[in-house]
């Protein structure tokens, strides 16, 4: 399930993981909540493994519908736009909800998008990985725009998922906070 204030890029992040596609122009809300992906096949974790991708709303006045949902999330992905302070700022707040409402094991990844908009970046790098170390949860920085790290950030909660679902005493453990240091830097140039 995707997560965060409206506008950090939620909707943009899936369909440009979806479609490789960047949705430009005007700006639409997600209503409640959102099925684009309804099941994703997972090749990349070395077998076939449905996945369902939940976009939600990240308006205020939708929040009791969101809540709704977060008890069945097995993995959250946390979304704050680099260009915009108060989504980082509201950060903590979200991470009270979580606790609040999700399940206690729920896999959890903190995500700084827009960073191809370097100009108007207000928020650090450093201060998205100071957060994210605070409270123990996987960091990376993205761009819905330019396609960086997209498929990185959503093949790591995958790989987390298979490993806790498999439960294979020989496999090596998984370690979700080493896969996400495969992270590409900077503002990146856009996919093909
Ligand atoms: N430059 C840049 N703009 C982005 C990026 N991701 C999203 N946007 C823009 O940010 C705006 C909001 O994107 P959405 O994906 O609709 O935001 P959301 O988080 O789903 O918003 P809600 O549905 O209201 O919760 C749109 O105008 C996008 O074009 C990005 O990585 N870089």
């Amino acid at each position: 399930m995707l997560v965060g204030d409206s506008g950090v890029g939620k909707t943009c992040l899936l369909v440009r993981f979806k479609d490789g596609a960047f949705l430009a122009g005007s700006f639409i809300s997600t209503v409640g909540i959102d099925f684009r992906v309804s099941i994703w096949h997972c090749l990349m974790v070395s077998c076939l493994c449905p996945f369902q991708i939940w976009d939600t709303a990240g308006q205020e006045r939708f929040r009791s519908v969101t809540h709704a949902y977060y008890r069945d999330a097995h993995a959250l992905l946390l979304l704050y736009d680099v260009t915009n302070r108060a989504s980082f700022d509201n950060i903590q707040a979200w991470l009270t909800e979580i606790h609040e409402y999700a399940q206690q094991d729920v896999v959890l990844m903190l995500l700084g998008n827009k960073v191809d908009s370097t100009q108007d970046r207000v928020v650090k790098r450093e201060d998205g990985e100071k957060l994210a170390k605070e409270y123990g949860v996987p960091f990376m920085e993205t761009s819905a725009k330019s396609g960086l790290n997209v498929d990185l950030a959503f093949t790591a909660i995958a790989k987390e998922l298979k490993h806790r679902s498999m439960k294979l005493p020989n496999e090596p453990k998984f370690k979700l906070h080493d896969y996400v240091k495969k992270e590409v830097r900077g503002s990146g140039c856009c996919r093909s």
